[in-house]
């Protein structure tokens, strides 16, 4: 076996802090290089935090030459303790076998090898183990492994670069337009499948929010923004009432004249037997310090045209009674946001109450519906045509979920077309929220006219249905969602990955871009299928606990399923011992809208 490129990962907070702590990760380099002549070993230390071991992960598995992957740390039963967690979503096979035989060959030497959880795996044609974090255990761990290495490494192949070359070929000596990608497929015609893996969701969006750059950093823009006024900028009145000294106790009182919001607070001299009439809202008056309520008063005079001259305060005034001091809400000391919040009825209304006209910078964002059996709903019925039900549908989600759609076109299944309407429209946009063309048909152009603009296909496939063939590349700062065409599959893959690279890009806080989940009780069985399914279902709240009830059909052309959709519930993957997730079983669902409870129970 030629020599072969390690990777050799240490995690932990301690040695992220203090490389020099690291023992574990010098000593499998050393291991290395005593058991395989010229290997090489990359070297990095990432502390204990999913998005850094992933990150570093992702790229080591993307370098070809790098074929196996040692992490030390991260494995055990401690809070901190996620390498399995986050070597688990990257992984296409698991080796259970392997991670048995360390086990096993631990727990010779001690019995607390049972409480290590570290993984085996393949990730495209490079081999990931989790070792523990002890140098003794690395050393272990590695001398079980030592000899299964270049057979396992044999056996993975390198099909993947073989894949790579043969697309690359394909394409290269394709004649011009289009290449069905099921030419692609690894090896001869006779493989028509995609080359495309089907990668796990969480995957997708990991890498979705690891390519997409935020375009408007709200943090400065808005979470730092102090306050330029005082809100109220006056001791304003809370009631409808009468506003006086509070020295003047209770008792009877001249009315001096009556202060409406509006008015400019007014200075004339105010005595302890006197007040002013004052709407709530209102400046008081200089001299005044309370506002007595008009429930609390009894009239006792009117002036000869009619205005109150004599009341009388029935209750105690105190100082300070239904006054809002100057800057009591908001002081130019206070931050205009007292917490990040992007939501657009927010933002706008905080802003106004500031009397600030920032416009706040949002994504540029186009929808592109492809397909040439399409119709405008405006066009009459044609035979072999359909309504194009996406460009409306995907423009008004942006709507619904406060982002601006500035631009949508309809494009016929036409490489040269989209190739050209796509390059035109990235010059004036940051994201395309495509629909179509990105399965296996050879008029599907999506993707071949990607990689013909140089954008780089970060996922291709998503083990996930509805939503398969979608679509995620990106070129600099440009982003794209080749979104399935089947309506229902256009619908869930927006609002489990646009929608979240959109909120990401303008901004906002990573745990709000995605929906919110919440737990249902599913009303009725239903028959998992062999990829992890997004079932569109109406939520009744029963005494108190939250049921789904599916919506009817859930084939992905079947919009009427988003009829009284609620949420998406997120249901696994069907496995052999379980077909069927039964009624009163609990699953997390992700929540499509505010007002999501269809029926009280
Ligand atoms: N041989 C295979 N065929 C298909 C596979 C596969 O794995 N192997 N995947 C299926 C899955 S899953 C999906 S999802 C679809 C997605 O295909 P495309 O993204 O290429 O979508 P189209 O083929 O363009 O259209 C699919 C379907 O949706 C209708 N459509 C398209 N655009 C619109 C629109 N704007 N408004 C309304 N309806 C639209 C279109 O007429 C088709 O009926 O691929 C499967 N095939
Ligand atoms: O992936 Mo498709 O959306 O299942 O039909
Ligand atoms: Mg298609």
């Amino acid at each position: 076996m030629e020599s072969i490129t390690f990777g050799v990962l240490t995690i932990s907070d301690t040695c992220c802090q203090e490389p020099a702590k690291d023992k574990s990760g010098p000593r499998l380099k050393q291991l290395i290089a005593e058991s395989f002549t010229n290997a090489q070993v990359i070297e990095s230390i990432v502390p204990d935090e999913k998005d850094h071991i992933q990150r570093v992960l992702r790229k080591w598995i993307d370098r070809k030459e790098l074929r196996v992957i040692l992490t030390t740390g991260g494995t055990g039963f401690a809070p901190r303790d996620v390498t399995p967690e986050a070597t688990r979503p990257l992984l296409e096979k698991e080796c259970p076998q392997l991670s048995l035989v360390i086990t096993l060959e631990s727990l010779k030497k001690t019995q607390f090898a049972a409480l290590s959880r570290g993984l085996c795996g393949i990730a495209g044609n490079t081999l990931i183990l989790n070792f523990p974090g002890s140098e003794k255990a690395v050393k272990e761990c590695f001398e079980t492994v030592r000899e299964l290495l270049p057979h396992a490494l044999h056996l993975i192949g390198d099909e993947v670069s073989l894949v790579r070359k043969t697309h690359a070929e394909v394409q290269g000596s394709a004649p011009r337009g289009h290449i069905c990608p099921h030419k692609t497929g690894a090896g001869s015609d006779s493989d028509r499948n995609s080359p495309f893996p089907m990668l796990p969701v969480q995957e997708v969006l990991s890498i979705i929010f690891d390519t997409v750059q935020r375009t408007s950093s709200l943090d400065k823009i808005l979470w730092q923004l102090n306050s330029p006024v005082n809100i109220p900028p006056f001791r304003a009145s809370i009631k409808d009432g009468y506003a006086m000294k509070s020295t003047g106790f209770s008792g009877s009182k001249r009315v001096l004249g009556c202060i409406a919001a509006g008015d400019a607070p007014n200075s004339s001299p105010l005595a302890e037997d006197e007040c002013f009439k004052i709407n709530t809202g209102a400046p008081l008056p200089l001299e005044a310090d309370c506002v007595v309520q008009v429930e609390d008063t009894i009239l006792l005079q009117r002036d000869k045209h009619g205005g109150e001259s004599l009341v009388d305060i029935i209750v105690e005034p105190m100082a300070g009674l239904d006054v809002r001091p100057v800057g009591h809400d908001l002081s130019t000391k206070d931050r205009v946001f007292p917490a990040p919040d992007p939501s657009p009825v927010v933002v706008k209304s905080l802003l106004a109450s500031v009397g600030n006209r920032l416009a706040v910078p949002k994504p540029r964002v186009a929808i592109v519906s492809t397909g040439s059996e399409l119709l405008s709903p405006r066009d009459q019925p044609t035979p072999g045509k359909i309504f194009d039900s996406n460009t409306t549908m995907l423009a008004e989600l942006l709507l619904y979920f406060g982002f601006d759609c500035v631009h949508t076109s309809v494009l016929s299944d036409s490489f040269e077309q989209t190739k050209e309407s796509l390059s035109d429209l990235f010059e004036v946009v940051d994201f395309v929220i495509c629909s179509g063309g990105v399965s296996m048909g050879d008029k599907d152009f999506v993707k071949p006219v990607l990689e013909d603009l140089q954008f780089k296909l970060h996922c291709g496939r998503v083990n996930m249905k509805p939503g398969k063939p979608m679509t995620f590349a990106s070129r600099n700062e440009k982003y794209f969602f080749g979104l399935p065409g089947n309506p229902v599959s256009a619908f869930v893959t927006f609002h489990l990955f646009a929608l979240p690279a959109i909120r990401w890009a303008a901004g906002w806080e990573r745990q709000k871009c995605s929906l919110p989940v919440i737990n249902v009780k599913l009303l009725n069985g239903f028959y998992l299928d062999s990829r992890p399914e997004f079932v569109r279902a109406s939520v009744i709240s029963k005494s108190g606990e939250l049921y789904a009830s599916v919506n009817g059909d859930q084939i992905s052309s079947r919009l009427q399923s988003i009829v009284g959709a609620d949420v998406l519930i997120n249901l696994p993957a069907a496995t052999s011992d379980r077909p069927l997730a039964k009624a009163g079983e609990v699953f997390p669902a992700s929540v499509l809208r505010y007002d999501f409870i269809s029926k009280y129970e």
